[in-house]
């Protein structure tokens, strides 16, 4: 990232807000069906934790935002901006636990293994990160571990182009785990500080994947008995309340330690998020909202509680 000074933010912001469009469009227009000014009572809480869990914010989470309500406002008269500004702070209060960069520990290089069913967005996640941490003057490597299909070592080739960084790749059907632990060795070589690794993600053979995922973390210990330093899981925002069952299979997989959550742009279940915050504890490393290679950033949990809120 470069400078974040306050013009950025606000771009940034702005984006934030019209790629969570769709999601905030969703409560906000189900806010305003319910009420617009009226005394809280029981009927109305009842209703407003109904919304909430039609906008993916999960039961857990909106009991918690409806009890704030409740504490602060019961038998007085609120408004639905109010109401909205209420859960919005509690939401950000939430998520502040759980927003966490990408820290690059001492380990050189610093090992990223990024998994997440096909199509979630990992490659354009990790072409994107590979922006950023360069923006940031660290030596970053990508692995194209997706050795299942072509287009993918390819996609990852031309974001490691855009990026000027190394990629590491070989051909279509190659060892996806001897791809890794060449990876390792060159990154090792070259003084790299950050290598991410792309993989494969074909839920529907769960064992083979597991197997495979196995075998490159079997590799890349020989090398580094402390890799990888993070794996982090690609969540397609799309997808809402399934994301809950992926990450359950992948925390099987690997040792999860960070949530990327994408396509927040085109998705109206941008609430999952939050849910997903409360039920795994999980940090949520960035969050995407578009195809271009600026639209990942560290996730601030103020702007997308706002945001998701529709307030300025
Ligand atoms: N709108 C939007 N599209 C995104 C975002 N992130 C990724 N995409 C798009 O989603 C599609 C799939 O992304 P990939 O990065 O290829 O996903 P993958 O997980 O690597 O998929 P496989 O290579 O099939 O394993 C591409 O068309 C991306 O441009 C995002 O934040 N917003």
């Amino acid at each position: 990232m470069t400078q974040d000074t306050s013009v950025e933010k606000r771009g940034w912001f702005g984006r934030l807000k019209a790629g969570l469009s769709r999601s905030s469009a969703k409560i906000t227009e189900s806010f305003a069906g319910i009420f617009t000014r009226r005394k809280l009572d029981q009927a109305l809480i009842d209703e407003l934790e109904e919304a909430l869990i039609a906008a993916d914010l999960g039961p857990a989470t909106a009991a918690r935002l409806t009890a704030v309500l409740a504490r602060d406002r019961f038998d007085k008269e609120v408004s639905v901006e109010e109401v909205r500004g209420i859960f919005a702070g509690e939401i950000a209060r939430m998520l502040e636990p759980v927003a966490k960069p990408l820290a690059i520990g001492p380990a050189r290089p610093h090992v990223v293994l990024v998994v997440g069913v096909n199509g979630s967005g990992k490659t354009t996640t990790i072409g994107k990160l590979a922006r950023l941490y360069q923006a940031q003057g660290k030596k970053v490597m990508l692995a194209a571990g997706d050795t299942f299909r072509a287009a993918a070592v390819e996609q990852l080739k031309i974001w490691g182009e855009r990026a000027n960084v190394p990629v590491i790749a070989r051909g279509e059907g190659a060892d996806p785990a001897g791809l890794a632990f060449d990876a390792v060795q060159a990154a090792k070589e070259q003084g790299i500080d950050l290598l991410l690794i792309d993989t494969a993600g074909r839920l529907q053979n769960k064992a083979g994947l597991m197997e495979e995922l196995a075998k490159i973390l079997r590799v890349i210990r020989k090398i580094d008995a402390t890799a990888p330093n993070d794996c982090l899981l690609v969540l397609d925002a799309t997808v809402g309340q399934n994301a809950h069952s992926q990450v359950e299979i992948f925390k099987q997989v690997c040792d999860v330690s960070g949530l990327v959550l994408t396509k927040l742009d085109g998705s109206a279940k941008g609430g999952v998020l939050v849910a997903l915050a409360e039920r795994f504890k999980l940090p949520v490393v960035a969050i995407g909202v578009g195809e271009g290679p600026d639209d990942l950033k560290p996730f601030t949990p103020q702007e997308f509680a706002r945001s998701l809120m529709d307030l300025d």
